[in-house]
């Protein structure tokens, strides 16, 4: 039986303008994010079919809060993915857990579009890659963009993915940051429940969110600027700023102080900051350190 061991990368939100609520309930949004080269691993060794009947999904982590039964993304994707194709085979999950839960950096999407992506590899009749990003948007709003290595723009609920033009893509690709989160985490339902009650208010207008996306792109190409920071953007901030003091001061200070471009990530509470080759990094961390505690998580990366 095939064992399969697959990276599941954490994504940071460089740009999130949610645009307002749709019919359905969600919201729709244009965003462009990135996976960055982190994240959680996922082991997962085949059970083959015996005798015409289906094998089971079974699951285990090393972090004790992050649930192992249905509740746990990998495991519907798995149960999605077998009523999408009628594979009857079954697999053994084993989820090593690096990404916080409820930071924004969509850890349970990414899980769940890597066991996609696993099981995909296993069974004999694959999935198409327009049948596996639907089958993806089915069980998360944020799964689809995990389907793919590099930046992309998700707009529609982040069911509608698509890769970054390259000349784009390239200014962000290896780019360094420093991602860190406070002991406290933000449920992304929580998050837009404040836009709803906020109505209008809190909402970006669409043609404001692809004229930011435009203008970046357009002086993407250019060597002789560095435009990230006209990027970053993220209406989902207000709400949680107002609630969380910590994160602005955060931010600010980095600012102040390092003169780093900074951004919340998603519904948060992780933040990021991009870091110049010349950062003076153990010092960064160690302010952060101070402010948040010995309990915030610190971790040096770059965008995949
Ligand atoms: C805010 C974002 C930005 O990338 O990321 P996170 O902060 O969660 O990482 C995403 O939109 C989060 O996507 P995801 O976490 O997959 O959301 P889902 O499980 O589908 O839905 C969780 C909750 O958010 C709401 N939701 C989600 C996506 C969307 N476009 N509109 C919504 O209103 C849903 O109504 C639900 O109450
Ligand atoms: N594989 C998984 N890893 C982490 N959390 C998961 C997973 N499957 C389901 N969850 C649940 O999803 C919720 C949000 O988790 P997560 O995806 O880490 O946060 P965020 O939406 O902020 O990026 C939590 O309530 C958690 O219990």
């Amino acid at each position: 039986m095939r064992t399969l061991t697959l990276q599941s990368p954490a994504k940071i939100n460089l740009m999130l303008a949610i645009t307002g609520r749709r019919a359905d309930g969600f919201h729709d949004l244009v965003s462009v994010v990135a996976p960055l080269a982190w994240g959680d691993t996922l082991v997962v060794e085949e059970v083959a079919a015996a005798n015409h009947e289906r094998s089971a999904f079974t699951l285990t982590c090393d972090d004790p809060g992050v649930p192992i039964d249905q509740a746990n993304l990998i495991l519907k994707a798995a149960e999605a993915f077998r009523a999408a194709t009628g594979w009857l085979g079954g697999a053994r999950f084993a989820l090593t857990k690096r990404i916080p839960v409820g930071a924004g950096l969509g850890g349970g999407s990414s899980n769940a579009a890597t066991a996609l992506r696993a099981l995909n590899t296993l069974a004999a009749t694959p999935l198409d890659a327009v049948e596996l990003a639907r089958l993806a948007a089915s069980v998360g709003s944020d799964c689809a963009l995990f389907l793919h290595d590099g930046p992309v723009v998700m707009r529609g609920r982040g069911d509608r993915v698509e890769p970054l033009p390259e000349r784009a893509a390239a200014r962000l690709r290896g780019r360094g940051l420093l991602v860190f989160k406070p002991a406290f985490a933000i449920s992304t339902a929580w998050a837009y429940g404040r836009l709803v009650a906020a109505a209008p208010g809190g909402y970006a207008t669409a043609t404001a969110a692809e004229e930011r996306l435009a203008r970046w792109m357009d002086v993407a190409g250019d060597r002789s600027r560095d435009p990230i920071a006209e990027l970053v953007f993220n209406n989902m901030e207000s709400a949680a700023f107002a609630k969380f003091p910590a994160l602005p001061l955060m931010l600010e200070r980095l600012l102040r102080e390092f003169g780093l471009a900074t951004g919340m990530s998603g519904s948060g509470s992780a933040c990021f900051a991009f870091l110049p080759d010349d950062a003076p990094v153990a010092e960064i961390c160690a302010a952060v350190r101070r402010a948040w505690g010995e309990s915030a998580f610190v971790i040096q990366t770059h965008l995949q």
